[in-house]
């Protein structure tokens, strides 16, 4: 038998309707519609070819990028694709590039920081590509620390205008997407300066470059901050570096949703909270969320249904050994990453409708929500991208050998997604940007009922004292027994945390002193949060045969997994005894037998093509060997029998042996 036959089998096993389980995954028959319109678009496109990019130098690599961007522009334009189309044809592309930038940033920087003034003018010319933008907030010495910024915006009352400044090393602009060669604006973050007063950093649309020849503008120093981790991943983008040498831009080109100032040199503020400046950082950190269950996803695909084909040990009698995927083991590693996979889709989803819920209440000027919306982006950004970074190195582990091919898919597609862990807000620092949104809903509890995602926290006294009732493992499969898990446990540690930080004299100097403690109490509140939305998914309605009995399993997967991995925080708090423990982890291994038969047809159901995966391990039909063979003899190094520098380099060596063999 080959991997051909294998994955047929596998099939053939599945439980549940698969047609019906990509339905479910992708949302909603339309949205599945779409993106597979989109997949297949550009799969089957030889322009959108990308398994040569490994073997490609970096300016190769650069301008075929700017050449797919190009053709995907044209065919949106040609077939008229809606936003949502166009969203999806970029994802499929699958190289970061200047416009990720342009429609991920700077188009929702412009909507939510711009006057309706501003907006008239600026968002037409975004949105079709007449001039090319980027946000340029992070500079050499600052990233996560926003108001530590360097580059000042000074306002001169004689001509009316900033003048944007760099005025040290430090404060080069040092990371932003597609602005060392390709965009042609930015929105810079600068302190503003009113005579000599900071009023604080704002945003700032700044032109870089000649919209006639693409040169850059007078003042500004604009270039490439070099090689990225990986060869391809994130290198098809020119992350860039940026110096101001008093640049001048007039003063309406101050994103003034949020604060003005006026002809006059007089700086107001709206009546909107100043935190909607950051407000491009929580839509961004949405979709991040929602691009962590994608990458995961792939690399599942990839480990699953390579581990159905690949066998190791065990053969008798001749016959066939095992599947690397009935070992125990291998399941343990594998299957609660396919269950994350699902989890990260619903919580992104669920995110969705919050952000459009909090944009809508935004403009009845109803900002009540902004801090859990904030709390709920930051952390499930965080959660969700260092799960997906690690699991997709797992995934690599799990092909053994050959994982660590560039064929395989794997090592590319961690190298592109790991920054996921760093930008848009480092991990760490959205913890605790979550820890304070907890200490201060706790501390506000005496005159304030937390509502959504916190609300469990306005039910502490029963959470404080309960004790866990589960006797069989069969009582864990249960969702209410879960979610009281998950909520006793974040709530004591969170209360612990805030009554410690209680007995500091001074309340900063605690919060940092508990640090550590927090990220780890902002955890169990975001796992919960990922938890409480899955169970909540499972009780719509889920149409297709076995689908929702699937999802069920896969939801008790995730949660018993978590379970077992934080059982520490569990047994320190008090709410469950080693036995629970113990039956937690005994029903997450009848869990994994159940989801086995299913495993192939439920990464089906992810709907990649071969294409979007690019992994000769991950092949739909499984004919692995053969193919991990032909993309092997097409490495450039198999060109000729005898590769350059042999005769230069390795003859000399060899004759020189036989020169000293003959003395
Ligand atoms: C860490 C913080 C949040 C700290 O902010 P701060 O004002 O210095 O300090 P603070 O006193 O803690 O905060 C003040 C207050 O602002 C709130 N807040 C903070 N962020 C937000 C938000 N996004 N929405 C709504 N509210 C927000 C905080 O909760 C605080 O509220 P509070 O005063 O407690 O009621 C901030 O500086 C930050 O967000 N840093 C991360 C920087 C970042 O994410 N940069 C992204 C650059 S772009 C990028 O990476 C693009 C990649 C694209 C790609 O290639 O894909
Ligand atoms: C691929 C990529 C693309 C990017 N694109 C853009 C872009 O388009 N535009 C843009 O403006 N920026 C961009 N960035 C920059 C990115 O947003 C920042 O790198 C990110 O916000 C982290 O900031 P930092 O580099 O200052 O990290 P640092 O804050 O210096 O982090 C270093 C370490 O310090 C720790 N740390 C920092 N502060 C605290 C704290 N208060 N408490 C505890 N620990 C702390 C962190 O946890 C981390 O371990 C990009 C970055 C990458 C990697």
């Amino acid at each position: 038998m080959e991997g051909v036959d294998y994955l047929r089998d596998e099939r053939k096993k599945s439980e549940f309707d698969v047609e019906a389980m990509k339905v479910a995954w992708a949302g909603s028959r339309e949205a599945f519609q779409v993106s597979d319109r989109m997949a297949k678009l550009v799969a089957n496109d030889p322009v959108f070819e990308k398994f040569s990019k490994p073997t490609l130098g970096r300016k190769e690599m650069f301008k075929n990028t700017l050449r797919k961007a190009a053709y995907a522009w044209k065919l949106i334009n040609d077939l008229h694709l809606t936003e949502e189309e166009a969203k999806w044809l970029r994802h499929y592309i699958d190289e970061p590039n200047y416009t990720d930038l342009q429609w991920e940033m700077f188009v929702p920087a412009l909507e939510g920081q711009g006057s309706e003034e501003q907006k008239r003018k600026w968002l037409p010319l975004a949105q079709t590509m007449q001039i090319i933008g980027t946000y340029a907030q992070t500079e050499l010495a600052h990233g996560s620390n926003v108001q530590g910024l360097e580059t000042t915006a000074t306002f001169d009352h004689e001509t009316d205008q900033f003048v944007i400044h760099s005025p040290t090393l430090t404060s080069s602009k040092w990371w932003p997407g597609g602005m060392a060669k390709v965009a042609t604006h930015a929105i810079v973050y600068a302190r503003l300066i009113i005579d000599g007063h900071f009023y604080g950093v704002h945003g700032f649309i700044v032109q870089l470059r000649s919209l006639e020849d693409h040169s850059t503008l007078p003042g500004i120093t604009v270039g490439d901050i070099g090689m990225k981790f990986g060869h391809g991943a994130y290198n098809t983008m020119d992350n860039g570096v940026l110096r101001f040498d008093r640049v001048r831009i007039p003063r309406n080109q101050m994103l003034m949703r949020v604060s003005q100032v006026t002809k006059e040199g007089k700086y107001v503020q709206s009546d909107v909270p100043r935190q909607l400046a950051y407000g491009t950082m929580v839509s961004v950190r949405q979709t991040i969320v929602s691009d962590a269950s994608k990458a995961l996803s792939r690399a599942v695909c990839i480990a699953t249904r390579y581990s159905a084909i690949r066998r190791q040990f065990g053969s008798h009698d001749g016959g066939p050994e095992t599947q690397v995927i009935d070992y125990k083991t291998q399941q343990s590693r594998l299957f609660p990453l396919l269950a994350s996979a699902f989890a990260f889709r619903f919580v992104s989803e669920w995110l969705k409708s919050l952000q459009t819920d909090v944009k809508q209440r935004l403009e009845a000027k109803d900002f009540s929500t902004l801090p859990e919306a904030h709390a709920c982006t930051a952390g499930l950004k965080s959660l969700t991208t260092a799960a997906t970074a690690d699991g997709i190195e797992e995934c690599r582990k799990l092909c053994g050998g050959h994982g660590y091919l560039i064929s395989s898919g794997l090592p590319e597609l961690y190298a592109y997604y790991v920054p996921a862990c760093t930008y848009e807000g480092e991990n760490v620092v959205m913890m605790l940007q979550v820890a304070r949104f907890l200490v201060k809903t706790v501390s506000e509890m005496s005159y304030k009922q937390p509502v959504g995602t916190a609300d469990y926290l306005g039910r502490m006294a029963p959470l404080m004292h309960n004790n866990c009732d589960v006797q069989t493992a069969e009582d864990w499969l249960n969702p209410s027994a879960i979610v009281k898990a998950f909520e006793t446990r974040a709530v004591r540690m969170i209360v612990d945390c805030s009554q410690r930080i209680a007995k500091f004299e001074n309340q900063e100097e605690g919060f940092a002193e508990l640090s550590t403690d927090l990220v780890e109490a902002s955890l169990a509140h975001c796992q919960l949060i990922v938890v409480s939305t899955f169970i909540q998914r499972l009780k719509q309605e889920i149409p297709g045969k076995g689908v929702k009995q699937s999802l069920e399993v896969l939801c008790y997967v995730y949660a018993l997994y978590l379970l077992h991995k934080h059982q520490g925080d569990f047994l320190a708090t008090g709410y469950l005894t080693s036995k629970q423990a113990s039956l937690a982890n005994d029903q997450l291994k009848t869990l994994y037998s159940k989801v086995r038969p299913n495993a192939i047809a439920l990464v089906d159901s992810f709907n990649h093509t071969d294409h979007y995966l690019s992994s000769v391990l991950g092949r739909y039909d499984g004919n692995v060997y053969p193919k991990l063979y032909e993309a092997a003899r097409k490495d450039p190094l198999n060109d000729s029998d005898i590769a350059d520098g042999i005769n230069q380099y390795v003859q000399p060596i060899l004759k020189q042996k036989l020169h000293l063999a003959k003395l």
